[in-house]
């Protein structure tokens, strides 16, 4: 497998009217017939490709995607992403799909192109899918579907280590003029706002992916071949002192500065020579792990450092220079991905993934409301269980008097009976006779009528619990 460096191109755009207006001077300029630039007097940077002022959009997109569409249609993911200050020119060269014919950026001229080739390769058949999203302070919102909750939205390696975005919405798609109608809506409602750096900033990552599928003929060796291409607008870096930033405006700079931040130092890990099994930071943020397959991964990779000529952004200028500098070092490995259908099912294994484990989740949420409420349940059964074992001994115990005195009496009324009782003898039976009269009263008022008594002669208690178990029975109902 080969070892392919990113690519990297930089362009430096026109001073800006308001900048002619306050006299700005131009601090940068690409060395004439070389790949060079210099900043300020004598910094000196070389690149894969280096634009101009006066470099149009055609050029851009010739020297650097148009070889990186002829490689998606023969199998191999590809990336571009637009890095630099805020206000130097990303989303002037990207393209949301606004604008006159030759001010069209690369996503159009590369969707032309394709639908092109489409229509010239009869022997193939293509399926091209589009999606767009955009990482939003940390959040990843669906352009295509703005209702999709950012919760739903995952970034997931598959088995092979590649990274799949699950939950975002995939348009299937038949036309060029279809897929500008997508980018136009999605880029319509990308989050952008005016800062003082520009007047219409865009605050967010966006990520637009062309995913194809061809299904090519058997005699020629392999029968399905899939690809992707992003196309990646990163928001611009910026320094806060200088945007004048505050609010919320102030909130996403952090959040703008954070994410490029842990790119920068992806950057400097995979370009570092010395790293054999370093660790890629490429967890920090939602930008790396997206962009993890197409730096020091599987992709051809493009990266378009746009920067202002402007003295007044010299260190802004200088640092992307050097920032860029770096990435020219990192090697990817692209592959040819034949049978995407595995690489569907692996997408699908990963979804039923994410959907087993937020069933378990509520699950288990449900188990431990739901094991709550039988403890509470077992813990009033073993209760009630005591109250009705009282209950029998106590009636047990009743039982066990009435029997006593019954007997008591029957006794006393036999010994009433006999002859030769002294006086004394006869009065004492007597006040005895009258206690076991009235205990008997009394135990009968408690243990009920003479019938259930006489029932629960044998077994008393039984009693008790059959009744205090249909009590419990209507109290549970
Ligand atoms: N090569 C160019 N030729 C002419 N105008 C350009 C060029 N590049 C950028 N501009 C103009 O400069 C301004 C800022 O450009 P753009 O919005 O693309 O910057 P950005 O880097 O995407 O900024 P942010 O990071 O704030 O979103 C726009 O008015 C754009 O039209």
């Amino acid at each position: 497998m080969d070892e392919i460096p990113v690519k990297v191109a930089v362009r430096i755009r026109p001073l800006l009217s308001k900048e002619i207006l306050h006299n700005h001077q131009v601090c940068v300029r690409p060395v004439p017939n070389t790949q060079q630039i210099i900043i300020g007097k004598d910094r000196v940077f070389t690149f894969d490709h280096v634009f101009g002022k006066s470099s149009t959009q055609d050029d851009v997109y010739s020297s650097c995607i148009k070889p990186l569409l002829v490689s998606l249609i023969e199998g191999y993911n590809a990336t571009v992403f637009a890095y630099g200050q805020t206000g130097s020119g990303k989303t002037y060269t990207i393209g949301g799909g606004h604008g006159a014919e030759e001010e069209k950026g690369i996503i159009p001229r590369a969707i032309q192109e394709l639908f092109q080739a489409i229509s010239e390769n009869h022997n193939i058949d293509f399926t091209v899918k589009v999606s767009y999203i955009e990482v939003y302070k940390e959040d990843l919102r669906d352009l295509l579907e703005l209702e999709t909750n950012v919760k739903d939205i995952h970034i997931r390696e598959d088995e092979k280590g590649n990274t799949v975005i699950v939950g975002a919405k995939e348009c299937q798609v038949e036309s060029a003029d279809e897929v500008m109608s997508l980018l136009e809506a999605g880029s319509a409602v990308r989050h952008t706002s005016t800062t003082q750096m520009n007047e219409r900033s865009s605050r967010s990552h966006a990520i637009f992916t062309m995913s194809i599928l061809q299904q090519r003929d058997a005699n020629n060796g392999a029968t399905m071949i899939s690809s992707k291409f992003h196309f990646v607008d990163l928001a611009g870096s910026e320094r806060v002192t200088k945007t004048g930033n505050t609010g919320e405006r102030f909130k996403e700079s952090i959040q703008i500065n954070s994410g490029l931040l842990a790119l920068g130092n992806v950057i400097s890990a995979l370009a570092d020579p010395k790293r054999k099994s370093a660790h890629v930071p490429y967890r920090d943020a939602k930008i790396t792990r997206i962009l993890k397959d197409s730096l020091g991964g599987n992709a051809n990779t493009v990266m378009i450092t746009c920067i202002s000529p402007s003295t007044s952004d010299f260190d802004e200028s200088l640092n992307s220079l050097k920032y860029s500098n770096r990435a020219k070092n990192i090697k990817n490995k692209p592959i040819v991905n034949y049978n995407p259908d595995w690489d569907r099912i692996d997408e699908m294994e990963l979804e039923i993934k994410a959907l087993r484990e937020a069933l378990h989740n509520q699950q288990s949420s449900r188990v431990s409301r739901t094991s709550q409420v039988s403890q509470d349940w077992s813990q009033e059964k073993n209760k009630m269980q005591a109250l009705e074992e009282q209950l029998a001994q106590y009636q047990l115990e009743c039982f066990n008097h009435r029997h006593c005195t019954e007997e008591a009496l029957e006794l006393l009324y036999e010994l009433k009976d006999l002859s030769g009782l002294t006086k004394s003898q006869k009065n004492r039976l007597q006040s005895w006779l009258a206690v076991a009269e009235e205990l008997r009263s009394d135990v009968k008022a408690v243990s009920g009528t003479d019938s259930a008594v006489s029932v629960g002669r044998e077994e008393p208690h039984h009693i008790t619990i059959l009744q205090l178990k249909r009590e419990l029975k209507k109290c549970q109902v």
